[in-house]
């Protein structure tokens, strides 16, 4: 089995806020897989998305060290297993599959996440949610989930709309299969409230809600504010909250 991977490495889980579902400040090991089919404005793994000028894959040697070797693309499925059990410092609280896309592997993530449920590890997996039908394949070994929405203000794709509707159905999908699961709205100074509104409905009584800023932030956080209340109003007090990238501001991977 062979993978199209960027990197493999160990470090704390950055995102998600203290919403249910979330990991932030767990220890994880993380597997970038490269390729996407969107195309976010402002993402920061851009140099990943276009898996055919990722020619060759970096595994950390000591965790949390970065520091790296590499082994040219596509990856065996052997040697990742290897990377990752390298990087086991026993305190791991899952794996985290993100990218990319993981999902647009869909049979070898599959098969590596099932090798990693044998070696007693959860699943945590990171996905723009845009293909339910991808989802639908790896639903049943998927412990925990943060499925981006995509504002329209990220510019993913044309028919954003469409996008958002399977991002919503990917959610549920997994719900019913039994992870925990929370969305993930990347917002930005042009996210529009009544979009926000939107979103909330769709997700209200289905997932809770981690509102991040684009980094490098340029919303106002009153701004901020104004977007957390919308989506408060809607899909309840509790069901809402904040998520930053704080690896990035302690410089970690
Ligand atoms: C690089 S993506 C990979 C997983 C998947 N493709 C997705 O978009 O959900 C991992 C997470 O980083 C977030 N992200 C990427 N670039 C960002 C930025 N500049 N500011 C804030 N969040 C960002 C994405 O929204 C996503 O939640
Ligand atoms: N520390 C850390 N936390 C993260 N959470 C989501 C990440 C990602 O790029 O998917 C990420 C990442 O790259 N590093
Ligand atoms: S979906 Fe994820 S990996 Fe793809 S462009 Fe958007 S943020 Fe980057
Ligand atoms: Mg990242």
């Amino acid at each position: 089995m062979k993978l199209v991977l960027a990197e493999v490495f160990n470090s704390w889980q950055g995102e998600g806020g203290s919403l249910p579902g979330s990991a932030f400040g767990r220890r994880q090991i993380f597997v970038r897989f490269a390729g996407c089919d969107l195309r976010c404005g402002w993402c920061d793994s851009r140099e990943y998305i276009d898996a055919s000028r990722v020619s060759r894959w970096r595994y950390e040697i000591e965790p949390f060290t970065g520091r790296f070797e590499y082994k040219p693309n596509p990856a065996n499925l052997e040697d990742v297993i290897k990377a990752i059990l390298h990087l086991d410092t026993g305190d791991i609280h899952s794996i985290s599959y993100t990218g990319g896309e993981p999902t647009l592997q869909t049979r070898a993530l599959r098969a590596l996440m099932e090798k990693m449920k044998e070696l007693g590890f959860d699943n945590f997996l990171e996905t723009h949610g845009g293909l339910p039908e991808a989802i639908r394949e790896v639903a049943d070994i998927t412990d925990y989930a943060s499925v981006d929405i995509k504002d329209e203000s990220a510019k993913a794709i044309k028919n954003w709309r469409e996008l958002v509707l399977r991002e919503v159905e990917s959610i549920r999908i997994l719900k019913d299969a039994g992870a925990e699961v929370y969305a993930k709205l990347v917002v930005t100074n042009e996210t529009k409230l009544e979009n926000v509104r939107w979103y909330a409905e769709l997700l209200k009584g289905l997932a809770p809600l981690a509102i991040q800023p684009k980094e490098p932030i340029d919303i106002p956080m009153a701004r901020l504010m104004d977007i957390y209340r919308v989506a408060a109003e809607v899909l309840g007090k509790k069901n809402v909250g904040l998520s930053f990238q704080v690896h990035k501001y302690l410089n970690v991977l």
